[in-house]
């Protein structure tokens, strides 16, 4: 049965959203996803994203898939995808529409701002080593500036969960990563049992940061929104950047915030609509 989709990107990180409203599991399987997703005889994206009925008295609840068919439990680009296409759907202005949407890594709070992008309260990013989770250190400490073996070289990194897992390294130059040859050694690395995504981070000052990432079960991506979260959280925890910062990234900029009152981050950036069509 052909899917009716609608394709999104933020900052380059693309996602296909499909209106599950009508039932509380996903409409497709993991493997269609992969078929959706695959940029030569598909449609082309980094995931699809499920916009499915609230739990727990939220307003709606979002599933994600990876490229690979993997399923990771948030998505910061995509939560900015999944408000835009929501206010579409409910043919809403789109000027200041607030959401609660039940994600596998809790509450997620989108809210899109009258400049037609979308700022969204991602949590409280945890850092305990048993919660990321990641072997590096003992389970009940915070794994700040571990080092780990990785394609033959010492790597000192810092490890945050935005409900999905990040391990952040701080490089002088970011541009001579060989993202494609370590980014799967990170990955797979016997230190993170479930799997992990990868930021390298040249800061540039207090409040400005270059990124790059591999992410876990899609790869190279021009863009990650908790990844940019998780890098302000690792960038203060090791004295590095204030709590509000510029997060540049292959696709552009997001602005993240790691409020001192509430502990929350907060992440600004767009979503734009791309075109719609059947699969
Ligand atoms: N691109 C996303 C993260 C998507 C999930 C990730 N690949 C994982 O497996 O954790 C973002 O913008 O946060």
């Amino acid at each position: 049965m052909a899917i009716e989709f609608t394709k999104y990107h933020g900052l380059g990180n693309d996602f296909i959203l499909v209106d599950n409203r009508s039932t509380s599991t996903p409409v497709i399987t993991p493997e269609k996803a992969i078929a959706m997703c695959d940029r030569h005889f598909g449609i082309g994206a980094d995931g699809v994203i499920f916009a499915l009925p609230g739990e727990n008295d939220t307003d709606y609840t979002m599933r994600i898939f990876n490229s690979d068919g993997s399923e990771p439990e948030m998505c910061g680009n995509g939560i900015r995808c999944l408000a835009a296409f929501l206010a579409d759907l409910e043919g809403t202005s789109r000027k200041s529409d607030k959401y609660s949407i039940h994600t596998l890594a809790g509450v997620m709070r989108p809210q899109l701002t009258f400049d037609g992008e979308v700022k969204v309260d991602m949590g409280e990013p945890r850092l305990l080593a048993g919660e990321i989770p990641t072997t590096l250190c003992p389970p009940d400490q915070k794994a700040v500036e571990q080092p780990i073996e990785v394609a033959g070289k010492t790597w000192e990194v810092t490890c945050v969960s935005m409900g999905n897992p990040h391990c952040i390294t701080f490089v002088d130059d970011v541009a001579a990563i060989k993202l494609a040859e370590i980014g799967p050694q990170f990955e797979n690395h016997p230190a993170f049992p479930q799997k992990i995504n990868t930021e390298f981070i040249q800061v540039i000052s207090r409040d400005r940061m270059k990124m790059r990432v591999w992410e876990r079960g899609a790869g190279i991506t021009l863009a990650c929104g908790t990844g940019a979260c998780a890098a302000l959280v690792a960038a203060v925890l090791t004295g590095r950047c204030d709590r509000i910062a510029t997060v540049e990234l292959p696709g552009g900029p997001l602005e993240i915030e790691w409020s001192d009152i509430d502990q929350r981050v907060y992440m600004t950036g767009p979503a734009e609509r791309v075109f719609t069509g059947k699969f």
